[in-house]
């Protein structure tokens, strides 16, 4: 029975080298897909992971119906056995309705990607969408961590180190990038609650306010 896989986690979990290695298994087997992706961050029509891996892609444009791009690649002749998504918090709820159209009616696996909630901790439309109609929701198990040691569960945009709260939902981004310009950081709920980023904590840590005094 073919399925509707949502696997979620935090920014910089391993989600891309994850579709990236199912794509390799199902393609060292004969098996052939569409991989669909959207705003990755290598650029249009790619998939990549931090580990370095990158594959061509589909580009997912909002105006694009995903079920009616498959149905038309097999009445061309192509061969299409699965379907993986990767960035899919960015497509569209009726994209998310026609990935469960390519499962449900061409009987195809589909396994999508992405992040659930966005930098104010709100879920993203798409990833909302998938939740209500996947089949199977799957959280990874590497599990990215905060600077204090504890499970990562939150993104955080950072501008300058400090986390912001202000802005539009979607800004392609990374978690390690220059220090000035706008990044990502992920997070333990408490410090994503009370927005100390790494950059804050050590900078409170190096504050005279609690340098210990000596008198005399
Ligand atoms: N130099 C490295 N050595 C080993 N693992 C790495 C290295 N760089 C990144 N990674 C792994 O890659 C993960 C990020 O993978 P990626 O697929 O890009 O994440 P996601 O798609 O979830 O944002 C990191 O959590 C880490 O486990
Ligand atoms: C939290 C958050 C993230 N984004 C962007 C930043 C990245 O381009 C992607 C996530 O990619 P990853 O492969 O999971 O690291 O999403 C955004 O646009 N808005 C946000 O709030």
């Amino acid at each position: 029975m073919s399925e509707l896989v949502f696997f979620s986690g935090t920014m910089d979990c391993g989600k891309s080298t994850l579709a990236l290695q199912i794509g390799h298994n199902r393609s060292a087997r004969g098996l052939q897909g569409v991989i669909f992706t959207r705003e990755d961050r290598a650029g249009a029509g790619k998939l990549s992971s931090r580990l370095g891996l990158v594959t061509d892609a589909v580009e997912a444009d909002p105006g694009m119906d995903l079920y009616a791009f498959v149905v038309e690649s097999m009445s061309r002749g192509g061969k299409v056995d699965y379907v993986i998504v990767d960035e899919a918090q960015f497509l569209l709820p009726t994209q998310i309705d026609q990935l469960a159209r390519i499962v449900d009616d061409l009987d195809l696996d589909v396994f999508a990607f992405g992040i659930t909630t966005d930098f104010r901790t709100k879920l993203f439309p798409g990833s909302q969408r998938l939740i209500e109609l996947a089949d199977r929701l799957e959280t990874l198990q590497v599990e990215a961590m905060c600077w204090c040691g504890a499970r990562a569960t939150h993104n955080a945009r950072t501008v300058g180190g400090e986390m912001v709260v202000e802005g539009e939902q979607v800004v392609v981004g990374d978690v390690r990038g220059a220090a000035e310009a706008v990044g990502y950081e992920v997070l333990c709920r408490r410090h994503h609650r009370k927005r100390v980023t790494s950059a804050t904590a050590r900078a409170a840590a190096l504050s005279p306010d609690v340098l210990p005094v000596t008198s005399g």
